[in-house]
């Protein structure tokens, strides 16, 4: 038997896979069986035969290798990926709630979300590449959603399902302009300045965040801050702030000769960065500082707004220097919350947390997206 299949039936009783179809559960097809694909199987076992277990159905699961039916259990290689996401829709079946999660970091499977939206197949994804990169990308989802009346679980792209996105969006449904928005947006990064002591090499650190499973499969997008110009714009537009990519401003930690290599040579080249990073800690440490790497949203006096990513050094006692392993830490001001603003904290990264992220959007589109 093959891996993947290995890894669905570990995660769900055969049983349970093979259990007829019913109208009442939401039909789901899972793609990507890495870190977080995998504990999205993990939870959906621990379901089995619970009130969760039976609102959704796994009916297709697929990495770039393999795809799987779990009421067959037979795997099929996948020669070739865009033949692989075509059968995606047709497993789902044409009528009743179905839903494609993205557990990828793949733009391939970004582009398809619009398609399967528009199609009535709601999408709930942690990957930020179709909301989190161009304005008209951004657009195409909101117009997709509305064409095919389906929805857009996005809690897990940003703080990895802390209640961030639907934070901003119930204050804005309440009246509030959000008029600014300040925090640790990466939990890879988090981790890594909250471990990184100025002793041992940073790329040491850097290896065992992606061994965590925090880091992005390629730790460039996190380091470079890529990632959090991405998690920067979802937060932007979901408070009605429509941002270009190039209107955030990024200061990236990684040197452009490591950013133009193959992802195979980027491990080997990781120490290159240690110079670089022993000097920012340095140089922080001697100041009583800490290093946080930030993202801000700003209102400006003439009414536009400017926003930036990057490493800053922050005093002790600062509020946004606080927290710890993959914490994000995220101010937001709004017309409510206009002197003191509204902090949330808590981890943002890891397998399971953003599972369950995916999988609260999913049982809410499954219950009729009800609050
Ligand atoms: N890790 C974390 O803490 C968090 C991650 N995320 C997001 O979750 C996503 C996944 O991250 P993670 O699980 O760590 O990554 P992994 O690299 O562990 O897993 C990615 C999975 O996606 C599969 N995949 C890639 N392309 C395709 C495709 N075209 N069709 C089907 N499957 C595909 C891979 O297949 P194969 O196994 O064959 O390579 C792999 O199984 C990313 O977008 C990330 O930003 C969001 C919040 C937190
Ligand atoms: N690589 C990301 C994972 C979640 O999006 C991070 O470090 O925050």
């Amino acid at each position: 038997m093959s891996a993947l299949a290995e890894d669905v039936r570990r995660s769900l009783s055969v049983a349970t896979a093979q259990a007829p179809r019913t109208a009442a559960r939401a039909r789901l097809a899972l793609l990507g069986t890495g870190n977080v694909g995998g504990a999205v199987l993990e939870r959906l076992a621990g379901w089995v035969g619970t009130p969760f277990g039976e609102k959704l159905e796994l009916a297709y699961v697929a990495n770039t290798r393999q795809s799987l039916h779990p009421h067959t259990l037979t795997p099929t290689p996948l020669p070739q990926t865009g033949e692989g996401l075509s059968r995606v829709a047709p497993a789902l079946g044409e009528d009743g709630t179905r839903i494609v999660i993205d557990a990828t970091a793949s733009a391939e499977v970004a582009a398809r979300h619009a398609g399967w939206l528009a199609q009535g197949i709601h999408v709930v994804t942690a990957c930020k590449l179709a909301r989190g990169t161009s304005l008209a990308a951004w657009q195409v989802i909101e117009a997709a959603c509305v064409a095919g009346d389906s929805h857009y679980g996005d809690a897990a792209t940003v703080g990895a399902g802390l209640p961030l996105l639907r934070s901003i969006r119930e204050l804005r449904a309440g009246g509030d302009r959000v008029t600014a928005i300040a925090g640790v947006l990466s939990g890879s990064l988090a981790w890594l300045f909250n471990h990184y002591d100025g002793l041992r090499p940073f790329s040491g650190f850097v290896r065992e965040a992606r061994d965590a499973g925090y880091t992005e499969p390629d730790p460039r997008e996190d380091l470079s801050g890529e990632d959090v110009r991405r998690k920067l714009l979802i937060l932007a537009r979901a408070a009605g702030v429509q941002l270009e990519q190039d209107e955030v401003e990024v200061a990236s930690l990684v040197p452009d000769e490591i950013a133009a290599l193959p992802k195979e040579e980027v491990d080997a080249s990781l120490p290159r960065l240690d110079p670089l990073l022993r000097e920012r800690y340095a140089k922080a440490y001697k100041n009583g500082e800490k290093l946080r790497f930030i993202a801000r949203l700003e209102r400006n006096a003439d009414g536009g707004w400017s926003a930036r990513v990057g490493l800053d050094a922050l005093s002790v006692d600062h509020p946004l220097a606080g927290g710890a392993g993959t914490d994000n830490k995220v101010a937001i001001w709004s017309d409510r919350y206009d002197d003191q603003p509204l902090v949330i904290q808590g981890p943002g990264a890891g397998a399971g947390v953003t599972a369950a992220g995916l999988l609260d959007d999913a049982l809410r589109i499954a219950r009729g997206w009800k609050k």
